[in-house]
């Protein structure tokens, strides 16, 4: 079908060119096409970004053709066969279960939002605000930091029943939903959800519309392919603006974005909203919205307003969706059931975004988008998830949400609870039973699933089971966060999650030694429970150091280890985790000998050492021939330069982009053991490493900035200060945004400049990029410090 599409939507434009319209074609491989084949004015730009996406997706589904193609072996015969012929009731409940993820940027309202939803759908008897007067809280924000700061650190599952009028009947959908975070530093629990969810709400503030942390959000989704439906929120502020936040997402995130409605009123007089796809007025009603009350007298104030946008909607839908192009080059005006398959389409197949309006904190216009992840939001059945078959040379297997086929599920997140470890699990195929016995495709262990239960923020139902398409989680299933689990049968093992490297370290140990215990514990659950806090002790400093994402993540740890483990502790100052590398390929002849009197120590290596090519992994080889060192004795070798890479010779941090290759040594018929091999490898390491033009490497961050035009340049001089590299400048009708590498080092207290130099209205956002060579400057500095610190170190 999408091959077939640009020809229609070229058809579509030139209807709109006819009319004295300006060619306006979203479709990107349309714009490929017809840039290439001259149709296009040369002036009209073709969005990369958006394209790449899109070819990633044809892609997907090409690995998806392979499938097919390959299912010539009997059991994946079996399996297509019922993705063809899925039973009429198995389809049915199917088509009425929702996974979402509502995600934005900080404080935009998803919690608020979410917790309208859970009231409406009878989850929860009343509504409680973040930061609310009753100092109750929001549901979904369970731990008490949560409630105190008002702030979302952990996602959040639970699930809800809303029932839909549909046609004058009443449609039940199940809908399984996950509230994330909005701090960039607590991004591990947006990616984990955006991996095992089929679609999202992506929520947006009516006053600052596409926000730096949209920008993430954005490209999370992307990352994983989630179709998105939009909510402008906060419809009741003073300078709300929907139309601004819909003009941002077509040109900030390059997605085609139309509205689905128009406000009545606005502002402290918001009243409703106009439902462009069937006329419809929509008031809230009832001391907490709960009812809803639908005319079909549109006031006459927004009359105008509500025609013009609904031809803008169409003529959106037309550039991006084949049958809608049909009608509208016909001139025929489509029907409302025509309008919502073509949003769907558009949506599921990452085209569009439907954008719809309201103001969750006043109780207005949360059900209709409800309504909208019912209708316009995939059902399990209609995303493609993907295994690799291990057993077939890693080839993708379409998973298919059927109750009866073989289990596999995915564990996305970890939770240490009263009861022990807590796992969820979205089940893609099959169904999971309790008592069942499940095998982890990673570590090829068998383990039994003693409980399952459903998840409502903080507490539990269990459960006998749960079927294909549905989150749960369960107990006493020992496991890391990633792993695939299947009923034995398949050698499935599904992708994980991205999981962004922390950048910043801190020293941190116990006020008091009494509380050493706690304080492990607290340490392991916290390193278990999220990949992204990493903990290890430096031995020469014997100092525990803690790595995050920010400081406000390492601050959340700390405070939590006070009020859930009682242990009160000290830190040291956030520290850059910096990495080391060497440059240049160095051979060494490294023998360790030492045998004067007694048992001695004989062990000699001989290779070389030599960059990777790439800043990431490091890589140890073995290249012996003859046996002049044995088995055992290359294993110690390996644990040697292992040992030797986690403690960088030049400054004391990781090495990165490494190899290590011996290939030759001698060994001594009583002298030798694993421990001079440790040893040897480790001198030699040391040795060629320094004679290897070693470099500090420091992390860049992937950096957005947005704020109000007239301050563009105050923030270029901010980063010209700071040695940024400038990529992209977006320019709007009164906001810019920024996209900037900047290492992280220079960007301590960027955020109380921003707010000096642009009156307090700019706000950025920062994710790890990539590591890159420190500044000569800086690594000297950097060195002699560490130095000094050793020499100081040896004194004493
Ligand atoms: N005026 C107005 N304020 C709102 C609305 N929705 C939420 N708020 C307020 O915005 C603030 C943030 O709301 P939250 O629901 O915590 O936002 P969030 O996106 O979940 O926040 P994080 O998860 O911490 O990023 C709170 O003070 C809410 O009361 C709205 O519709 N109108």
């Amino acid at each position: 079908m999408r091959a077939a599409f640009p020809a229609r939507a070229q058809a579509s434009s030139l209807r709109s060119l006819s009319s004295g319209a300006r060619l306006t074609c979203r479709n990107p491989f349309f714009q490929q096409r017809c840039a290439s084949t001259a149709l296009l004015r040369p002036s009209t730009r073709i969005s990369t970004p958006h394209f790449k996406t899109w070819q990633s997706r044809r892609h997907q589904s090409g690995a998806a053709a392979a499938v097919l193609e390959q299912a010539a072996d009997p059991s994946m015969l079996a399996q297509e066969t019922i993705i063809d012929n899925l039973d009429p009731q198995e389809a049915y409940r199917l088509s009425r279960v929702r996974n979402i993820g509502i995600a934005a940027h900080i404080d935009s309202g998803k919690t608020t939002a979410t917790e309208r939803v859970l009231f409406y759908t009878g989850r929860i008897k009343s509504i409680h605000e973040v930061r609310g007067k009753d100092a109750v809280g929001a549901k979904m924000d369970s731990m008490d930091l949560e409630r105190e700061k008002g702030i979302t650190i952990q996602s959040a599952a639970t699930f809800c029943d809303w029932v839909k009028q549909e046609n004058g009947k009443e449609e039940k959908y199940h809908i399984n939903l996950i509230d994330t975070p909005g701090h960039i530093d607590f991004t591990i629990e947006v990616e984990r959800a955006l991996r095992v969810l089929d679609g999202a709400v992506m929520i947006l503030c009516a006053v600052s519309g596409v926000q730096s942390q949209t920008i993430t959000v954005d490209r999370q989704m992307r990352r994983y392919n989630v179709p998105r439906i939009s909510f402008v929120n906060k419809m009741d502020r003073m300078g709300a603006n929907p139309f601004k936040a819909i003009d941002q997402i077509n040109s900030k995130l390059r997605i085609p974005a139309a509205a689905l409605q128009v406000p009545i009123g606005s502002e402290d007089s918001f009243q409703g909203v106009v439902d462009l796809v069937r006329m419809k007025a929509i008031y809230n009603e009832g001391a907490k919205g709960e009812i809803i009350r639908e005319s079909d007298e549109i006031p006459p104030q927004v009359q105008a307003l509500a025609k013009e946008r609904r031809a803008k909607l169409i003529e959106t839908l037309a550039d991006v969706d084949e049958e809608m192009a049909d009608l509208f080059l016909e001139g025929v005006e489509p029907t409302i059931e025509q309008i919502k398959a073509a949003i769907r389409r558009a949506t599921i197949s990452l085209n569009f975004t439907p954008v719809l309006m309201g103001s969750a904190l006043a109780d207005k216009s949360v059900q209709p988008m409800l309504d909208a992840v019912c209708d316009y939001l995939p059902n399990p059945s209609e995303v493609e998830n993907l295994a690799l078959d291990r057993r077939r040379a890693e080839a993708p297997v379409k998973l298919v949400s059927y109750n009866s086929l073989p289990f596999v599920g995915l564990a996305f997140k970890l939770e240490e609870s009263n009861f022990g470890q807590l796992t969820y699990i979205r089940v893609y195929q099959g169904t999971l039973r309790k008592g069942m016995t499940v095998f982890n495709a990673k570590t090829d262990k068998k383990v039994k699933v003693p409980r399952i239960v459903r998840m409502h923020s903080n507490e539990m139902e269990e459960v006998p089971e749960i079927g294909a398409g549905e989150i749960c989680a369960v107990f006493g299933v020992d496991c890391s966060s990633g792993d695939t689990f299947t009923d034995g049968q398949m050698g499935y093992t599904m992708t994980s999650m991205f999981v962004p490297e922390p950048v910043i370290s801190l020293s941190i140990k116990p006020k008091h030694t009494k509380d050493t215990a706690n304080f492990s514990k607290a340490m392991n659950r916290f390193q278990r429970e999220d990949p992204t806090f990493r903990v290890h002790v430096d031995p020469e400093s014997e100092q525990t150091i803690i790595s995050g994402m920010g400081e406000l993540h390492l601050d959340i740890y700390v405070e939590r280890m006070r009020r859930e483990y009682k242990v009160d502790c000290e830190t040291g100052q956030p520290q850059v985790a910096y990495r080391e590398t060497v440059t240049q390929r160095v051979p060494f002849d490294h023998l360790l000998k030492k045998q004067t009197g007694g048992a001695g120590d004989y062990a000699r290596v001989v290779g070389w050492m030599e960059p990777t090519g790439a800043l990431q992994d490091n890589k140890f080889e073995e290249r012996i021939v003859g046996g002049t060192i044995s088995e055992k004795y290359l294993f110690a070798c390996e644990k040697g330069f292992h040992a030797s890479c986690d403690k960088g010779p030049l400054l004391g941090h990781r090495v990165l982009g490494t190899s290590m290759v011996i290939n030759d040594g001698a060994t001594h018929m009583t002298d030798s053991s694993e421990m001079a091999f440790r040893n040897a490898t480790q001198q030699a390491f040391r040795k060629s490493f320094m004679a290897g033009k070693p470099q500090v490497l420091e992390p860049l961050m992937k950096t957005t900035i947005t704020a109000p035009n007239e301050f563009q340049g105050n923030i270029v001089g901010l980063l010209n200060k700071r040695n940024a590299t400038i990529h992209d400048t977006e320019i709007g009708p009164e906001d810019f945004t920024l996209y900037a590498d900047c290492s992280l080092n220079s960007m301590f207290g960027f955020s109380t400049q921003l707010r000096a130099a642009t009156q307090g209205k700019g706000e950025f956002s920062m994710e790890f990029s990539h590591y890159n060579p420190a500044p000569p400057q800086l690594q000297r500095e950097l060195v002699a410090k560490y130095e000094k610190a050793q020499a100081d170190r040896n004194k004493k």
